[in-house]
């Protein structure tokens, strides 16, 4: 387990500090299979996640939710058939927390089994 997965979300506010562009160069080494983008002017860290048919991306969903909802800080999730695309970012600060490399290690974990 990385030292960034053991981590638990701050509570998401509205004066919560984004990351520096250092900081994020440091965190997305420990995400390395997510990637930066770049929607209408929100960064966010996407990754898509492949399955056999649309039954285990649907249980991979429901896993990715029911953790979302412990800790109170959620993604988009986008199920298709055989594959699951999960977007993270902090709505509040519309960018991105550390919140957001601490959820998209452990949707790694939850994929991982
Ligand atoms: C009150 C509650 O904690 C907030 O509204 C949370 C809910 N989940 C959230 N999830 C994400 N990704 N960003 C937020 O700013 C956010 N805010």
């Amino acid at each position: 387990m990385t030292a960034l997965e053991q981590q638990q979300c701050e509570a998401c506010r509205a004066d919560a500090p984004t990351v520096n562009a250092d900081e994020q160069k440091a965190l997305l080494k420990e995400v390395p299979d997510w990637e930066l983008v770049d929607v209408e002017g929100v960064p966010q860290l996407r990754r898509e996640f492949r399955f056999k048919n649309f039954v285990q991306a649907q249980a991979f969903t429901n896993k990715v939710a029911d953790l979302a909802e412990e800790e109170g800080h959620h993604p988009a999730l986008l199920l298709e058939f055989g594959k699951v695309t999960v977007r993270w970012w902090t709505h509040k600060i519309g960018g991105l927390h550390r919140n957001d490399f601490i959820m998209a290690a452990r949707t790694d974990r939850l994929f991982e089994g």
